[in-house]
């Protein structure tokens, strides 16, 4: 059982180490609220907003989080008696979308529920792995620059390489490539910069035996993604239009996707994510968990989540040094020989680094009844 006293809110702001940029988005400063939630037996859990500074990704800002937290989340979960972190969609339901100021109040009562019954976020999510694969994703650049990148990763032993595209560089940087690379687990991802209307470009993509192409059209769409992937051989993958698992169901009847990306901010939280999860495997979609250029705490419920048996393509889910200086969990998490141990401590399995956290926090909101 547990019972909420009091959430903590941390804003921080970190610079990333290089800036990192897709079709649609340009990152430098990532602004992100941490969520400590503490219940009555002092008992402490953490999430995390995922959400931008801008809403570029999605609809939601670090400030609509801020808002729905404080002034919605907050107050109707404070107090509330609660089972089982399932519960939460019940007490959520009169609050419509949001998913990501859900989801970071969702996690941190996940691990808390874990922390208490003494297992591991992975266990408490039905995880079966206890090490799970590392993708990690290249930003728009050059393209020597985007290919002196994938190196780099491929020397440390990443197991899959996503690569970001648009329109305007695609064909040339793939043959560059697969000139240097020809059997790399390669992946694009376009971020919705393509329509029906590119459709012979799209084609053309087939040829480089892609594990798959990632939102390619419009993020709001399910209808002309079924009609691309009837067209192409490369297994179409979506991000943006899947942000239930009702989405799920449909794009799945639909044939719209063969491979499903799944983010625990983006679809509401590891309930709805563990849902969409159970859905594909029903229906023979892979799935693999994406990333939202976090901090640790979000890395730490990813791989939990990540040691679902339907996850089978490595996520993009790689060592905090790829975006940070400094870790802000401890221990810090690290992939070797591309891979990362599943914690089997109780909880995310890692502890929050105060005097890191300290060091980017600007301010600390917090709620109490
Ligand atoms: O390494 C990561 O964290 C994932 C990078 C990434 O691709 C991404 C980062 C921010 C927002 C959206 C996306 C995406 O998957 O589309
Ligand atoms: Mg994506």
């Amino acid at each position: 059982m547990i019972k909420i006293e009091k959430v903590t809110l941390h804003h921080i702001t970190q610079t990333l180490k290089t800036p990192f940029t897709s079709s649609i988005g340009h990152v430098t400063e990532r602004e992100s609220l941490l969520v400590e939630v503490m219940d009555s037996e002092g008992i402490r859990g953490w999430g995390e907003v995922v959400a931008f500074s801008t809403p570029w990704y999605t609809e939601e800002t670090t400030s609509t989080c801020f808002h729905l937290l404080k002034d919605i989340l907050v107050p109707l979960t404070i107090s509330q008696t609660i089972e089982h972190p399932e519960e939460l969609q019940f007490i959520f339901h009169k609050v419509k979308r949001n998913q990501m100021a859900k989801a970071s109040l969702e996690g941190a009562i996940w691990d808390i529920y874990a922390k208490k019954k003494n297992i591991s976020l992975s266990s408490a999510l039905g995880g079966t792995r206890n090490e799970i694969e590392c993708g990690v994703v290249v930003g728009i650049s050059s393209i020597s620059s985007m290919i002196d990148q994938i190196s780099r990763y491929h020397e440390e032993g990443y197991k899959r390489f996503k690569i970001k595209i648009s329109p305007a560089q695609d064909i040339q940087l793939l043959q560059e490539i697969r000139k240097t690379f020809p059997d790399l687990p390669l992946m694009a991802d376009a971020n919705s910069a393509y329509t029906l209307d590119d459709i012979e470009q799209l084609k053309e993509l087939d040829q480089f035996n892609l594990m798959m192409i990632e939102q390619p059209l419009a993020a709001e769409d399910i209808i002309d993604h079924a009609k691309l992937q009837e067209k192409m051989t490369t297994p179409i993958c979506l991000d943006e239009s899947i942000v239930t698992s009702e989405d799920a169901r449909k794009a799945i009847e639909l044939g719209s996707c063969k491979i499903m990306n799944i983010k625990p901010g983006r679809v509401g939280g590891l309930t709805e994510s563990k849902k969409i999860h159970d859905l594909c495997q029903e229906n023979g979609i892979s799935v693999w968990c994406g990333g939202m250029l976090e901090t640790s705490i979000s890395r730490a419920h990813n791989i939990a989540l990540a040691s679902l048996p339907n996850f089978s393509i490595p996520g993009d889910i790689s060592s905090f040094s790829r975006y940070w200086e400094q870790d802000i969990v401890l221990p810090e998490i690290k992939t070797v020989k591309g891979k990362i141990p599943v914690p089997a401590r109780p909880g995310i399995g890692f502890d929050i680094n105060r005097e890191v956290l300290k060091e980017y926090t600007s301010s600390v909101t917090t709620l109490t009844k």
